[in-house]
């Protein structure tokens, strides 16, 4: 990396690359390339490991998992146990929570990154021109710039919200004292996560979402799972909820909703989805455009200045969609393999599994039934029940199915998993719709007994049963019988 001056006395650095925000995406693309011996300037403001580290996936699944235990213990006299009812010490699972994220950050650290060879910057980044960003009183020119500068939670224009106190992602985790009624807005992943994990600690929870049902990404069948336990577990799921405003109030906030209702609660957390950052870069000045959904890039994951990507959750136009860490990862190889090694890519050709961490888990990847029947047409249904599990029934686990959807000929179109560590079964029709296996083909396999995972052999199987109807194989088969 060559060092000098810039025209304002600067330091100037001139690596290969520079990196502008170290959350999922910037690590992984600094990495990556620092590991080709690549120079690499990385340029962090606030936290290194971003959103997921420190106030996303990583706290939000060590608060589920504390939760979860208080489950356990609930229907641990199902199975002959005598637990009793679980005494949350809120005081110590904030311990946990904040404990996970600092055994995490050494993976994610400063000092970490530099013994990589990589040069981090701990300061806000800024396009000066087209070619130059300024972080922490240097200049940094380099040949190509990433931007992974991440999302931030979008705020609706609720009358009276910025007149009392309320959390998001970035706050709920510094709660040490247990709230006594959260009330929820937004019935996404967050909020549905949220919600579930905080009733399960003991806290009274409303959960609040405008539209007509939980988890609009998902295909209706399946999110309708998650809300049946939500409900099951005390939650107060109000769906088409049109708020009116929000009013400080004794206990702490009141949701009014439109017709007069008012719901109050302690706490009030804002879970109504996320925005791109864009600003406070100098976007302008580099000739970066910009829309809502983002940074505007092709599918190769450029911005309208070709010596500059963006990617994770800041990206838009063709890089626009799913915000996960796991698309953050995707889009970081994608890059790497295009910038170090001129190779095309295309973004949003490979299937994205999600997975929403609640009691049971809901796991998608491909169309939904509505999307498919939209684009294909024919298609046919698999259902497979835990119920019908052998593993699921010993684990008193039983809630849920798998559902996939399929052409006429199996090739597989998507597949939705309501269920226990539907996180998990996921991977092999990920895999298989990645490599265009078809569900034959998960069908042949040989799963291992007893298995959840046979609920999808399970599922696969049910592919091949008309074909145990069809007169010519019972022909055949009548056929071989005589023969002896
Ligand atoms: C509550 C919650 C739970 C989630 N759970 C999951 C989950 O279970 N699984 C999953 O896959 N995804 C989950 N997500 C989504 C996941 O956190 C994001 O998709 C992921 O963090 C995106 O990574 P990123 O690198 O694009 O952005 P970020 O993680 O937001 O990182 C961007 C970084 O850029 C820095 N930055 C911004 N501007 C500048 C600048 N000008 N100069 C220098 N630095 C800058 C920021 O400080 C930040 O550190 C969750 C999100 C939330 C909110
Ligand atoms: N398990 C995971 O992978 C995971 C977990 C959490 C978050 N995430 C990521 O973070 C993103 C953001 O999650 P999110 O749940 O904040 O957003 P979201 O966009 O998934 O859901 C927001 C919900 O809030 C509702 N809403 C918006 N305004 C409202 C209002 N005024 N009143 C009532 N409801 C309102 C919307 O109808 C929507 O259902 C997700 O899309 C996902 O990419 C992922």
């Amino acid at each position: 990396m060559v060092s000098r001056a810039d025209q304002e006395g600067r330091p100037l650095l001139q690596p290969d690359l520079c990196v502008i925000g170290a959350g999922s995406a910037g690590l992984s693309v600094a990495a990556i390339a620092a590991s080709f011996g690549v120079s690499v300037v990385l340029i962090e403001k606030n936290r290194m490991g971003g959103d997921c580290l420190n106030v996303g996936c990583v706290p939000s699944k060590a608060l589920i998992a504390a939760a979860l235990h208080v489950r356990s213990m609930r229907e641990a006299g199902d199975f002959g146990i005598g637990a009793g009812e679980a005494v949350v010490d809120f005081a110590r699972i904030h311990a946990h929570v904040k404990g996970t994220i600092a055994a995490i950050a050494p993976v994610d650290s400063v000092a970490r990154y530099r013994a990589m060879g990589v040069r981090v910057i701990e300061g806000e980044a800024r396009f000066t021109d087209a070619h130059t960003v300024v972080a922490a009183g240097q200049a940094i020119r380099a040949r190509r710039f990433v931007i992974a500068a991440g999302s931030r939670p979008a705020v609706p224009p609720i009358p009276g919200l910025d007149q009392v106190p309320y959390l998001t992602n970035e706050t709920v985790f510094d709660l040490v004292d247990r709230p006594g009624h959260l009330v929820v807005i937004g019935g996404g992943a967050v909020g549905v996560e949220m919600a579930q994990a905080y009733r399960l600690l003991g806290v009274q929870v409303t959960l609040l979402e405008a539209g007509e049902r939980l988890l609009a990404q998902e295909d209706p069948e399946m999110a309708h799972v998650v809300d049946r336990a939500l409900r099951s577990d005390g939650v107060a799921v109000r769906t088409g909820a049109s708020i009116d405003r929000v009013d400080p109030a004794e206990a702490g906030v009141a949701v009014v909703l439109r017709g007069g209702e008012r719901i109050e609660g302690s706490h009030l957390l804002v879970a109504t989805g996320r925005k791109p950052v864009v600003d406070g870069m100098g976007l302008e000045a580099a000739g970066i455009e910009t829309d809502p959904s983002g940074i505007r890039v092709d599918h190769g994951l450029r911005a309208s200045n070709r010596r500059v990507y963006a990617i994770g959750d800041c990206a838009g136009g063709a890089g626009a969609g799913a915000r996960f860490t796991h698309v953050a990862n995707h889009h970081a190889g994608l890059v790497i393999r295009n910038a170090l090694f001129r190779l095309p890519v295309r973004v949003g050709k490979a299937p994205i599994p999600h997975v929403t961490y609640t009691a049971p888990e809901l796991a998608s990847v491909g169309l939904t039934e509505a999307q498919a029947r939209e684009r294909h047409g024919a298609i046919r249904i698999l259902r497979w029940a835990f119920a019908d599990n052998d593993r699921a029934r010993t684990e008193r686990q039983t809630e849920g199915h798998v559902k996939a959807v399929v052409t006429p000929r199996g090739r597989i179109l998507g597949c939705s998993i309501a269920g226990a560590h539907a996180g998990e079964l996921i991977m092999p029709w990920v895999l298989a719709m990645s490599r265009g296996l078809k569900v034959s083909d998960l069908a042949g396999l040989i799963y291992a007994y007893p298995t959840f995972s046979e609920a999808t052999k399970s599922a696969a199987v049910e592919f091949l049963r008309p074909s145990a109807q069809n007169p010519w194989v019972r022909r055949l088969v009548s056929l071989m019988r005589r023969l002896g």
